[in-house]
């Protein structure tokens, strides 16, 4: 791979240990991907942030590295909310942990605004075309697939390098050849809400890590692409994805029509809906938890237009981002005053505080596929409406 002569002596380490270890790493990712060299990156965001997923050689290895980004850059969710942590059953020995994770990262000058949903925020957004490093597969799926923007799916510790020396290696979804479709997906029923999440989590394990173009009934809102993206990152390893007539490369780009067909049918998703992941037995879910990834200003109203007038009798969690949340008190306020709880920098999957749960519901078919495995909880899909009446909230 090209390097500049900057970028050799970063390399070289005159600027430093932790900037010599940064270009390793990208310039090893580069060599082995085929990178012709590195290019800008707008922001970076950087995934391993929980204690429950990262444990003590995470935190040493960020505890070593010293000097500053060169790239807005922004935590994924941690492994509690930093304000209620108490409130959600979190041990004080997690919370010192966590907090020591939070802190070194601060200290590289990285937004510790924990959220899978960077995007949403002041100074992440980004726009067609961008070249990023983030590293959380919703938001690396959404970066490339809702806004055009390119990212390949960093791992933690390469989305770190690339915040710090402010690029990352031109390979992967970075270049136009990789973005081009090689499956089609025909879905000829109508789909709402959740339902995008359960056809993520089925066209996920088919498509694997290609590239599909869906060609759909309904027109997706960007919450529901949102949701359809996370599901097959999780269930596959989708990065990027494109629907003919909605998203911004479809509408743009003339791409050729794939050799292979995948149709999705009505009772394929049905079948999702009556399962429940992780274990046989029928199950009581005894908590509720919504926010996978981090819901938008939208998903929250409407979580609160849902919950409006109802008090909730189980545990119902609500995870979004603070920012997000600072901004809209009132919606908030509505959510909570059904005893439903609005959790931020967290979530259900990577906080250890949904474990030892008898069963979890979800609206969320990426969560569907993480809880079971990550949380040990087995878990089951619905809609809004029905995750909102099995928290009892139809009274
Ligand atoms: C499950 C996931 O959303 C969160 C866990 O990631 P981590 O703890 O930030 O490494 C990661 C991912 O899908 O990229
Ligand atoms: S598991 Fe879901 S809510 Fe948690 S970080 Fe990943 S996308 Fe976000």
């Amino acid at each position: 791979m090209y390097l500049t002569s900057e970028e050799e002596n970063i390399l070289d380490g005159e600027q430093g240990e932790t900037l010599r270890k940064a270009m390793e790493i990208l310039v090893a990712l580069g060599d082995i991907y085929g990178a012709d060299s590195l290019i800008p990156v707008k922001s970076a965001q950087i995934a391993g942030v929980s204690y429950k997923t990262i444990g003590d050689a995470g935190l040493e290895w960020i505890s070593d590295l010293e000097g500053t980004v060169k790239v807005p850059s922004i935590l994924n969710p941690a492994g509690m909310d930093m304000v209620r942590w108490k409130e959600m059953g979190i041990e004080p020995e997690f919370a010192e942990k966590q907090l020591e994770i939070i802190a070194a990262y601060e200290k590289l000058g990285i937004s510790s605004k924990c959220t899978c949903t960077p995007y949403y925020l002041e100074g992440f957004s980004a726009t067609c075309g961008d070249h990023l490093a983030w590293s959380e597969s919703s938001a690396v799926s959404y970066a490339n697939s809702v806004i055009g923007a390119r990212t390949n799916r960093e791992g933690g510790p390469s989305a770190l390098s690339a915040a710090l020396v402010g690029k990352t290696g031109n390979y992967g979804y970075h270049l136009d050849e990789n973005r081009v479709p090689t499956v089609s997906v025909v879905v000829d029923h109508e789909l709402s809400g959740s339902d995008y999440g359960a056809l993520g989590y089925i066209a996920g394990k088919e498509i694997g890590n290609r590239v599909p173009m869906f060609h759909l009934a309904s027109t997706p809102t960007s919450d529901e692409l949102k949701g359809l993206g996370a599901a097959m990152a999780a269930s596959g390893a989708v990065a990027l994805y494109h629907v003919e007539g909605v998203t911004p490369e479809a509408k743009q780009v003339h791409f050729d029509k794939p050799d292979e067909t995948i149709t999705i049918q009505r009772s394929q998703l049905d079948e999702v809906y009556e399962t429940i992941i992780g274990n046989e037995d029928d199950l009581e879910c005894d908590i509720v938890a919504v926010g996978c990834p981090h819901c938008s200003p939208e998903e929250l109203n409407r979580i609160a237009d849902l919950l409006e007038g109802k008090r909730i009798e189980k545990e119902l969690w609500v995870c979004t981002s603070r920012e997000v949340a600072q901004r809209y008190p009132d919606v908030v306020k509505r959510i909570e005053e059904s005893g439903s709880k609005v959790l931020c920098d967290t979530c259900m999957v990577v906080s250890p505080a949904t474990e030892g749960h008898n069963c979890m519901m979800v609206n969320s078919g990426k969560a569907l596929a993480y809880v079971p495995g990550m949380c040990k909880v087995p878990a089951k899909i619905g809609s809004l409406e029905t995750c909102i009446k099995k928290a009892g909230g139809d009274n």
